[in-house]
């Protein structure tokens, strides 16, 4: 990845940097030498995920006291914004929730950030706006759908700061993640959350004995082998999006930005299934099971516009090695759990 000036690398602040994404997001500001600070619940995330020497900050984004003393004592200028809820079926029985922390609260993070004085916003949205696509591959001037609280109240916020940026000195990026799976090719950060739901942790989960056979939600989609097809993103990948989207933003700082984050190509649960069987050197007890209320047959970026307007090359595509980089991690947090609360 090309060099951004060190003069131009302004003071990032990370909500949700305790958290999955929002950690490697961390790690890749860190190592190209942007300032970066974290700002915390721990609700869903862990504070031995912010790296040592990154100011962190415990509290809640809609705590504005808080975010105008972070702001003083970091000089922010920039924020990536990962904090939020995300289980969609939990959205469904308890919308409110979602509407109050992604919604109502990242109003208020983004009334703070105009008052303060912050000039560029990245926003963690999901291919989940899009609601029920069909087979092809999803542009981002597609109809958004979303049929669930949880892709709602992103596209809500979506809109607050399409609407903010319009109205004050802020631009900002809306990155809709596809899959997002693997973990930091050093182990240094992964997904550690309890009880996910995620089809490659679940996997990688079942392959070390931490939990029994993958159940396969359905195999009767109209897809290829008639199970569910993704565009798996390797988190690592993502967090450098996020990287060249703030260069953007600061290089252009009248322009905003709304890109899909996806590799343009889809793999089915069984392609997914014997690609870890392959990595693990064994196979992987499987279950055919019911369709999982709310799936839809097929999510698979169009990636046209991110590749034409960042200076983005994935790195790590490979659907083994996302596998692999899973699974390493998965065999270091059973230390980590082993040696810390958490
Ligand atoms: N994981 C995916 O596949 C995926 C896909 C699309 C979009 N996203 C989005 O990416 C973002 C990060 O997701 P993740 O997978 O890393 O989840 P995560 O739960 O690991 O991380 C979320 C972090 O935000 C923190 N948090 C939550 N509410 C907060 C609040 N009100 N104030 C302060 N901190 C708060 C949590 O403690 C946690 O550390 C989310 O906004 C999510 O909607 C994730
Ligand atoms: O144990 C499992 C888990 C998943 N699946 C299947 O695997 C595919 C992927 O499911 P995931 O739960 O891994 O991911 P989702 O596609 O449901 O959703 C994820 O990616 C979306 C974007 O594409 C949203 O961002 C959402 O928040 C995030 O959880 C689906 O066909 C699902 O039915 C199984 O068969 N068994």
């Amino acid at each position: 990845m090309e060099q951004f000036g060190e003069e131009t690398k302004v003071p990032v602040l990370v909500t949700g940097g305790a958290g999955y994404i929002g950690s490697h997001a961390v790690l890749a500001l860190q190592d190209r030498g942007w300032p970066v600070a974290v700002i915390d619940s721990l609700v869903t995330g862990f504070r031995w995920a912010v790296p040592d020497g990154v100011p962190f900050y415990k509290g809640d984004i809609a705590d504005t006291e808080l975010l105008a003393r972070i702001f003083a004592e970091q000089g922010t200028q920039a924020i990536l914004h990962f904090a939020g809820s995300i289980i969609v079926p939990e959205s469904v029985s308890d919308p409110l929730k979602y509407y109050e922390n992604n919604t109502a609260k990242s109003r208020d993070l983004i009334a703070a950030a105009v008052s303060g004085g912050v000039r560029h916003m990245i926003f963690s949205s999901t291919a989940t706006v899009y609601g029920e696509p069909g087979l092809e591959p999803l542009a981002e001037d597609r109809p958004l759908l979303p049929v669930n609280p949880y892709g709602m109240s992103k596209l809500m916020t979506e809109r607050i700061l399409a609407d903010c940026s319009q109205a004050y000195d802020l631009n900002h990026c809306v990155l809709r993640y596809f899959n997002v799976a693997g973990a930091d090719p050093d182990a240094r950060s992964g997904q550690s959350s309890v009880g996910a739901t995620h089809l490659i942790k679940v996997a990688v989960e079942a392959a070390l004995g931490k939990r029994g056979a993958v159940g396969v939600f359905g195999d009767d989609y109209p897809t290829p082998d008639g199970t569910g097809v993704r565009d798996y993103i390797h988190v690592s990948d993502l967090a450098d999006a996020h990287v060249l989207a703030l260069e953007a933003l600061i290089s252009e700082p009248e322009r905003s930005l709304t890109m899909n984050v996806g590799y343009g190509r889809g793999f089915s649960v069984l392609e997914v299934l014997d690609a870890v069987d392959k990595v693990v050197g064994q196979p992987v007890p499987r279950v055919m099971e019911a369709r999982r209320a709310g799936d839809v047959p097929s999510l698979v970026s169009d990636n046209s516009r991110i590749m034409a307007t960042l200076p983005w090359q994935p790195r790590h595509a490979d659907l083994a090695g996302i596998i692999g980089d899973a699974l390493q991690w998965e065999k270091r947090l059973t230390g980590l759990r082993n040696s810390t609360e958490g």
